[in-house]
């Protein structure tokens, strides 16, 4: 079904195969997924691949790869029969000495590794301070550990270039997926479910980060920063489900949760949980998603809750609340190795809803949290800490990622990795880095879409234009088209609402009517809020409101575009509302952000990172959708209104009642979600008005016996 054509109602339109439809990311046709590359890498990592391969041909390979897709199918190849079976020490042992063999002949000179690095322009740096690098560098090269050696008698008089300098990297890339197997020798269970997902070429931040994390050398904890959608789950996932394989095989006998990973929404959580499912499928690994009423945490006891069942059950989202009480009351220790968690869920677990000290969970190693920076920002930062310091192991590794980091979540991560292990009194068996990855420019929005900023001038200019997002046969060629599914944020949840309830009947019948819309926010119950997401992503419903609850992580692989029909309450939430469409390097995806009058203060710095992404795209300077006199003309910002509005958002949106039913304050009128005018507004309340005075004579004279009619009529409430 073409639900453009179908919303147009048109039938003069091109069929949905012509060449720019095909570009679109609903198409499914799998593009490159890395973002950054020059021909000049291309041929040294096909020299180093041992075959020739053009740029084009990872395309095709991949498109081969990858069946075509309805809008939101996930990226499961054909079902593989993959048996729940443990992994075997033996199965992890079975390298062939050709692959080892060939180890060595891969290894790559540090000109080699500068040069792939560099143009899929990534940047790995040694966070420690310059004394501890030196005394203890993480091992890459000879030369490199020599280089190190003679930064180390120069350091007192070293300036601030030189020490970025002294404390850039170049680790070894992962060049192919099947180096998991060959070079970094991961179980062979977890390496076939990769290679089951169809992906053939690494993504900029998997190149940078699998070898890092798998490498001999002692796992670093790790900050991330990489763009929306390149990748970062597999990347994270990877390693721990194989640091839990290897400790099976090393610790038979230590059961319970060796990983967590936080996230900060549900949504996200329950979609890591997925993506982790099917990398875990035979190799003996469990992974969970937190629920309400589980219990983790060293309590001292021995219930333990088998996840085999729960794996059975498939429903990633049932809780244990939706379980009769008698059932809740017994409610087990969960079993998993790897714990997925929304942060105030796993703290409320630990401390019985912060009644009780803060229980330990003394075996966890790894510690992922992803979206990081929000995480560690004050909404969250309390319990995340409490999480981080609760992993009472000296040999914990944490893994800070996301696509937007800012400088003091480094500093915070540095400080508490060094209170942890002072408040431990221990230290980790080996000593070990703390690394910065960035894959591209940091906190810049990915370049492979394009950006649409809209000065709609009134709340009333921003409702028609979305409108015509709805029934683009309207439109003018020069128009934006965007073709359904797409997400809409609005700065709140009254407002999302109020604007689903304005464009529920916009959708034609024969299209699917109302149902095709949808409002996903937080108020929402859990299992709404799961319905919802089954039948966007089963492409049931086209088009989503919502707030930033979706803003962030989740990844519906389809989605041809984004529409800020509210502002951001900051770039970095830009960033990622934005990158909910070009995922994997789609291309096609559009972002429409609408601005008005009230709007004007806070544009820029989005103007900015829409600026900076175009130039990463490079093309044209007449291209541009930004152009210089706008930036100019655009007012900074001071850093009090910056913080001000990230905290609370456009001051005049945050009005409660904004609904035509409830909104008669003068101060929301403004800001209104509503085409209609005052006088149909009043018009439409006197009618409610006079019903509900009708029903209510009917019903006392119903009470007085009297059932006839003849009470004088109250008249039009104004
Ligand atoms: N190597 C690859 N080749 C092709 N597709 C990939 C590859 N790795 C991951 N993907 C796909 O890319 C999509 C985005 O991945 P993921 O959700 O991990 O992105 P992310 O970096 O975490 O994004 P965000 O910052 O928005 O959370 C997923 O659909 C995933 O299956």
């Amino acid at each position: 079904m073409d639900a453009f054509k179908l919303l147009t109602r048109s039938t003069k339109l091109k069929p949905a195969s012509s060449a720019s439809d095909s570009r679109l990311p609903s198409t499914g046709k799998a593009a490159n997924p890395q973002l950054f590359r020059t021909a000049e890498t291309d041929k040294l990592e096909s020299a180093k691949n041992g075959k020739k391969r053009k740029r084009g041909a990872a395309v095709q390979q991949d498109e081969e790869d990858i069946p075509d897709l309805d809008f939101f199918s996930s990226n499961k190849r054909p079902a593989t029969s993959v048996t729940e079976t443990a992994a075997t020490a033996e199965d992890d042992e079975k390298v062939s000495a050709e692959n080892a063999a060939s180890d060595d002949d891969d290894s790559m000179d540090e000109v080699e590794r500068r040069t792939i690095l560099n143009s899929h322009k990534i940047k790995v740096t040694d966070m420690r301070d310059l004394e501890k690098t030196q005394a203890q560098p993480t091992s890459t090269t000879d030369s490199k550990k020599k280089k190190k050696k003679s930064k180390k008698e120069e350091a007192p008089t070293l300036s601030k270039k030189e020490q970025k300098r002294a404390r850039r990297l170049f680790p070894e890339p992962l060049l192919n997926f099947k180096e998991l197997r060959s070079k970094y020798k991961i179980s062979s269970r977890l390496a076939e479910n990769v290679a089951d997902q169809g992906f053939t070429v690494p993504t900029e931040v998997q190149l940078g980060t699998l070898p890092l994390l798998l490498g001999e050398s002692s796992e670093p904890d790790l900050l991330v920063v990489a763009p929306t959608g390149s990748g970062k789950t597999l990347s994270f996932l990877i390693p721990v489900i194989n640091k839990i394989v290897r400790h099976h095989h090393s610790n038979p006998d230590e059961h319970g949760i060796l990983s967590v990973v936080v996230a900060p929404t549900r949504e996200l959580a329950s979609q890591i949980v997925n993506e982790g499912r099917k990398l875990v499928a035979g190799t003996g690994v469990k992974i969970a998603l937190m629920r309400k009423g589980m219990r983790v945490g060293d309590h001292g006891d021995a219930n333990v809750l088998d996840e085999n069942s729960e794996e059975s059950s498939g429903s990633e989202d049932e809780d244990a609340e939706s379980k009769p009480a008698k059932e809740r009351a017994n409610i087990p220790v969960t079993k998993s190795d790897i714990l997925v968690t929304t942060p105030l869920m796993l703290v409320n677990a630990l401390s019985a809803n912060r009644t009780t000290s803060m229980a330990t969970l003394p075996l966890v190693r790894s510690l992922v949290m992803d979206e990081a920076d929000v995480l560690l920002d004050p909404l969250f930062r309390e319990q995340t800490l409490d999480i981080w310091k609760s992993c009472s192991h000296p040999d914990l590794r944490v893994g800070l990622w996301s696509a937007t980091m800012g400088s003091n979540i480094e500093d915070l991560t540095k400080s508490t990795i060094r209170e942890r292990l002072e408040e431990l009194g221990q230290k980790p068996s080996e000593p070990h880095a703390l690394l910065r990855l960035v894959v591209g420019l940091k906190d810049s929005a990915i370049p492979n879409i394009d950006h649409k900023l809209v000065y709609a001038a009134t709340e009333q200019g921003k409702l028609m234009g979305l409108r015509q997002l709805l029934r683009p046969a309207a439109a003018s060629p020069s128009d934006i088209r965007l073709r359904p599914p797409f997400l809409i944020f609005t700065q709140t949840i009254p407002r999302a609402v109020a604007l689903h309830s304005e464009l529920k009947y916009d959708i034609p019948a024969e299209a699917g009517g109302s149902s095709r819309i949808a409002v996903l926010h937080s108020d929402l119950s859990d299992g709404q809020r799961s319905d919802i997401m089954r039948d966007f992503r089963k492409g049931e419903i086209w088009i989503l409101v919502t707030t930033d609850l979706l803003a962030r992580g989740v990844d519906f692989r389809g989605i041809n575009g984004v529409v800020n029909y509210d502002i951001p309450n900051s770039a970095a939430v830009y960033v990622h509302r934005v990158g909910r469409t070009g995922r994997a390097g789609r291309e096609g995806g559009i972002a429409v952000t609408y601005y008005t009058k009230e709007d004007i203060p806070y544009v820029k710095s989005i103007a900015n990172i829409i600026d900076v992404s175009e130039k990463l795209r490079g093309g044209e300077e007449g291209d541009k959708s930004i152009q210089k006199w706008l930036l100019d003309a655009l007012p900074n910002l001071s850093k009090n209104s910056k913080k001000d509005m990230k905290r609370h958002g456009v001051k005049a949106r945050q009005a409660p009642r904004l609904t035509d039913k409830e909104d008669d304050g003068k101060g929301a009128r403004g800001m209104r979600i509503s085409t209609k005018s005052g006088f149909e507004r009043r018009l439409e309340n006197n009618r409610r008005g006079a019903i509900e005075a009708s029903r209510n004579r009917k019903a006392a004279a119903a009470a007085s016996g009297n059932v006839s009619d003849t009470g004088s009529w109250g008249g039009l409430d104004d």
